[in-house]
């Protein structure tokens, strides 16, 4: 679909300019880079490919901005991003038009992920009015410790793919309601939904400067991210190479970093857990998005004496996934992102088989062409293959039995990634002796969905620092500052 034909409401929410300072603006130099429907390939738009002076021209009005945005109080602060909030759920439409276009995935996951994080912004702007301080008792009696909470500054944040829209609401909701100011670069392959989230913020009120989003080649970008004295904070979600090269870059400046990095969850199905349940929560965990989510079911572990039933009716919920373009009626699985995601796809899989991987379904690309892959389901699965080390982000359901709670916990924690787990069990003593026993920022027991804005959602180990959501999510975004007041 072009620009032009993608059926929207407002068709003001759909841009190919930059937003840079609080103008609009075409790239200076000319250049732009293609934004194209990954259904077919076909030309969306052409935006800007920015180049580093226009990067810094938004970093220096975002420190400009941002000291004023600081200096409003929280409860008007909150009102903008409420203000924000409501216009993006009342255009969420057109917004899950513009990202499905972009990024492929059906209409109705694209609805979901615009409407639930969103919530995101509102649950910031409550959060605002809470940036707590502290009063301690002083080290003698003339003096007390008063702990303020402020605002780190001008935050740099970089955003994939696979949530074109969530991701930047998750970052910007703390970010502002701190009193931060953000400039964001969206990934190249989805930067509408960026920017009509920017027609947005502009239409809410948001002070110009206080969010800007910059298109254009991501390693320049980033170093300039990276090594300009006047952003405080980078916060990024993406692959882990990516994150690892970001926090190098940004050590000499000292930088706060939060990352959202690759996972490799483990789904562990126990002989006591509902299996109807269990293959329902595996089906979202594993196949949402296509498979292409940092939190997605990448191995799934399933006790011996339920392996056969888990599997046979994991198959049978498989066969009613329907490929398609994402705008059609009763699609459930998009294509995927690009030809590397399917090569990735095809490496595991040949990877699995050639090593003694029983394929069960799928296991080869769609009749519908390009980049479309055949939901897989892979039995006889061991540590050894390929899908057991590295995440796949793509369509494919790894099936490794296993015999106790003890052996599946050291499989499931001999990663180096520690993003999402998950397991189903109903002894209460076992839910608790795997909770605490899993490496991994989230746990999900009994249920294969565990993103809210009311819950921090984040990693540990090589799945990155800091956390997004709830009433910690804020933190990242304030610095403590402690002031000592003596001659009392
Ligand atoms: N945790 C998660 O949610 C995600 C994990 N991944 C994992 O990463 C794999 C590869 O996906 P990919 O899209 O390449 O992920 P990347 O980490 O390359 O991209 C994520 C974001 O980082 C940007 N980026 C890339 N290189 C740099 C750089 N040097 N400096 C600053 N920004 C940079 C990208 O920009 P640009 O688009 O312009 O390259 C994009 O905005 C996936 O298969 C998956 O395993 C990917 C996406 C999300
Ligand atoms: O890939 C991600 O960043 C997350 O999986 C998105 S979600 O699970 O929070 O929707």
């Amino acid at each position: 679909m072009t620009a032009s034909t993608i059926p929207l409401k407002d068709p003001s929410l759909l841009t190919d300019k930059a937003f840079v300072a609080g103008e609009w603006i075409s790239s200076p130099t000319g250049k732009t880079f293609a934004v194209t429907d990954p259904f077919d390939g076909s030309l969306i738009a052409n935006v800007p490919d920015l180049d580093r002076t226009v990067v810094q021209k938004a970093i220096d009005a975002a420190e400009a901005a941002q000291k004023l945005w600081a200096r409003k109080t929280a409860k008007e602060r909150a009102q903008v991003l409420k203000r924000w909030y409501d216009l993006i759920v009342a255009n969420a439409d057109d917004l899950a038009l513009i990202l499905t276009t972009e990024q492929g995935k059906p209409l109705a996951e694209a609805k979901g992920e615009v409407v639930s994080n969103a919530a995101y912004l509102e649950w910031f702007a409550e959060e605002a009015k809470r940036i707590d301080g502290d009063i301690i008792p002083g080290a003698n009696p003339g003096q007390r410790i008063m702990v303020l909470k402020q605002p780190v500054g001008v935050c740099a944040a970089i955003t994939p793919w696979n949530f074109p829209n969530g991701m930047i609401t998750r970052k910007a909701g703390p970010a502002l309601a701190a009193g931060c100011s953000m400039i964001l670069k969206p990934a190249s392959q989805t930067p509408l939904s960026a920017l009509a989230l920017a027609v947005l913020a502009e239409r809410a009120g948001v002070p110009k400067g206080v969010f800007s989003v910059v298109t254009g080649e991501a390693k320049p970008i980033g170093l300039e991210f990276c090594h300009n004295p006047k952003v405080a904070k980078i916060t990024f979600t993406g692959s882990t190479g990516v994150g690892r090269w970001l926090m190098k870059e940004a050590a000499d400046g000292i930088k706060r970093l939060s990352l959202e990095l690759g996972g490799n969850a483990p789904f562990i199905v126990f002989d006591d857990a509902d299996i109807d349940a269990a293959v329902a929560g595996a089906m979202i965990s594993k196949f949402r998005n296509a498979g292409q989510t940092c939190v997605c079911a990448n191995r799934i572990y399933v006790q011996e004496s339920v392996v056969e039933a888990f599997t046979e009716k994991l198959l049978a919920k498989v066969s009613g996934l329907r490929l398609g373009r994402g705008t059609e009626e009763g699609v459930s699985q998009g294509p995927l992102i690009d030809e590397r995601a399917v090569a990735k796809m095809e490496e595991h899989v040949a990877d699995a088989l050639a090593n003694g991987g029983r394929l069960l379904t799928g296991g080869s690309k769609s009749d519908l062409g390009g980049n479309f892959y055949q939901p897989t389901v892979i039995a006889g699965v061991t540590q050894a293959m390929k899908v057991a080390k590295e995440e796949t982000f793509a369509p494919l359901a790894p099936i490794i039995s296993f015999k106790t709670e003890e052996d599946v916990i050291a499989m499931a924690n001999d990663s180096e990634f520690g993003l999402a787990s998950y397991f189903y069990a109903r002894d209460m003593a076992r839910v608790w002796r795997v909770s605490e026993a899993l490496e991994a920022g989230m746990v999900g027991v009994n249920t294969g969905m565990i993103a809210n804005e009311m819950a921090p959602f984040g990693g540990i180990k090589q799945s990155g620092m800091g956390r997004e959501g709830s009433k910690y999510g804020i933190e990242g975004f304030l610095e403590l500052k402690y002031v000592c007041v003596a001659g009392i």
